[in-house]
């Protein structure tokens, strides 16, 4: 290439050429990109903005973040990042395609979910103090009114009873004010259930580390987010938070454990996976019907579910899951969007040992006559060839329609290729890998070689109210598990919403930046 070449002019004309071969390939070449004016000015009014902001607030002075920059660690710098015009324009963003529902509505609003239930109680293995407060968990729970402990000695009192169950809203108010009363327990309560700068960045800063804290949080949420009373509105909270954020279609993952899916509200007997099935059709359609009724019903397209089971558990158990996914599927054709197996994949067990249930499984959904589509989780790990990046072939064989993550895809050329000419789409989570230390900033993730690769992505929240990253930036309908006919109105009803978006950039910003 090139290494003979003695005259400059002659070099530039080479470089350019090797410059317009290279991004010739790349997926924002302008024949697969064609934009319309109104993109063109939006965009360069969107790259002054960027302009501006790298040359002013992410230059100053700000305490507690000495070297900030776009991209840096999301816990450090997402005051910096609210504080952007860049963050404060509203982008329409489609469908949120990798979600789990435990992870769905932010810390502070699940406890004041919690706080109105007679029935949460709450325990702690030692009695809380000033040295321990920071380690242990709580433990949270509804009890049936039998049990409910209205005035026995609270989690931080001296004469505590390791293990009693204690009703949430006495602990909190009796918090003992050394802690800082019914504030600290508030701030304990959210720790447990969110990651925090100093566990990502230091006490936790391994991918094995902040798993662990990362795995307990849902511990922590589930006890609350698994009560009837609370679930529902849960529901509600996420789907209408996530509309307002600009999102119009999602698809949570939804864990099921065997049988039981919640508890009642009388704190004993449990709801059925098929009533949480119906009770997530009728939250959908309630949200939509009152959307409608405020004139923004084209706002929310619907919802369906990913069906998960835990990839803790025993190979032959799986079959029972797969069973009743296709009962699900078969009963309600409309909400059940896919399959996949979840939990951390570097400790975990691998795609492999599930293969028998697997296959099972799709020879069952030919003989029913239902297609459930598999959406693994595959390749979230720094590892090469070892178990979780093998998961990436076992995923593409057992013919995944999308991949949950897909990390470690870079590293296998045969495998890019097999996702860019087979359409399977990355859902691609970046927050979620930096916090989980996979990248260690925006910059180094490997996104771009993703895009460039021709491989498309849906960009995804993961775990928000863990993350602190509610909402989205970005969007993909055409990978969705919508219908034809339904993705024709959602992409009809993203461009309206995109068009009005670039509108409001120029109308807003053209003429008031420096040139
Ligand atoms: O990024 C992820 N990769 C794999 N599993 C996850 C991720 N985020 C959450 N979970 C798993 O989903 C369950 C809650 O729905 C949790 O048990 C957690 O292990």
């Amino acid at each position: 290439m090139g290494l003979n070449i003695v005259d400059k002019q002659q070099y530039l004309e080479e470089r350019e050429k090797l410059i317009g071969a290279d991004r010739s390939l790349r997926r924002d070449r302008p024949a697969v990109h064609t934009r319309s004016a109104l993109e063109t000015e939006a965009d360069e009014i969107m790259h002054r903005i960027r302009a501006e902001e790298a040359a002013g607030i992410w230059k100053e002075d700000h305490p507690d973040v000495p070297h900030p920059f776009p991209g840096m660690e999301f816990l450090t710098g997402k005051k910096i990042v609210e504080k952007t015009r860049t963050f404060e324009i509203l982008m329409p963003k489609g469908a949120l395609l990798h979600i789990h529902i435990g992870a769905t509505v932010d810390a502070r609003t699940l406890l004041d979910l919690a706080l109105q239930q007679p029935a949460i109680h709450i325990r702690v293995p030692e009695r809380l103090d000033a040295r321990n407060i920071s380690s242990v968990l709580p433990e949270l729970m509804p009890l049936t009114p039998e049990f409910y402990n209205m005035d026995g000695e609270i989690v931080s009192s001296n004469s505590y009873v390791p293990n009693t169950w204690v009703n949430i809203t006495r602990a909190r108010e009796q918090f003992d004010p050394s802690l800082g009363g019914p504030e600290g327990f508030d701030r304990w309560i959210i720790d447990a259930m969110t990651l925090r700068p100093a566990e990502a960045y230091g006490t936790h800063n391994t991918v094995t580390k902040i798993w662990e804290k990362f795995q307990s949080t849902f511990g922590v949420s589930g006890g609350l987010v698994h009560f009837l009373p609370i679930f529902k509105q849960y529901l509600r909270i996420f789907f209408l938070t996530s509309i307002n954020d600009g999102i119009s279609y999602m698809e949570p993952r939804i864990d099921f454990y065997f049988a039981k899916a919640l508890t009642a509200t009388d704190g004993r007997s449990t709801i059925t996976h098929r009533e949480v099935l119906q009770l997530f059709e009728a939250t959908v359609n309630e949200v939509k019907e009152e959307l409608t009724k405020e004139g923004r019903g084209d706002k929310f397209l619907g919802a369906r579910i990913i069906y998960t089971a835990f990839r803790a558990l025993e190979p032959k158990d799986l079959y029972y899951y797969v069973d009743d996914c296709i009962d699900l599927k078969k009963e309600f054709p409309h909400i059940i969007a896919g399959f996949d197996l979840v939990g951390n994949e570097d400790e975990l067990r691998p795609l492999i040992d599930y293969v028998e249930p697997l296959l099972y499984f799709r020879e069952r959904q030919l003989q029913e006559g239902v297609e459930i589509p598999f959406l693994f989780h595959a390749g979230e790990t720094l590892g090469d060839g070892d178990s979780p990046d093998n998961n990436l072939y076992d995923a593409l064989l057992l013919g995944t329609k999308r991949i949950g993550h897909g990390f470690s895809l870079v590293k296998h050329p045969k495998l890019l290729q097999a996702c860019r000419e087979q359409g399977i789409l990355l859902e691609v989570c970046p927050i979620s890998n930096e916090i989980l230390r996979l990248t260690s900033s925006m910059p180094m993730h490997p996104l771009p070689i993703i895009i460039n690769n021709g491989v498309s992505v849906a960009l995804s929240s993961d775990g928000p109210s863990v993350f602190g990253n509610m909402g989205l930036t970005y969007d993909f309908f055409q990978f969705s598990m919508m219908l034809p006919a339904e993705k024709k109105d959602a992409l009809d009803s993203w461009e309206t919403e995109w068009r009005a978006f670039l509108e409001f950039i120029v109308a807003r910003y053209k003429g008031s930046l420096p040139n």
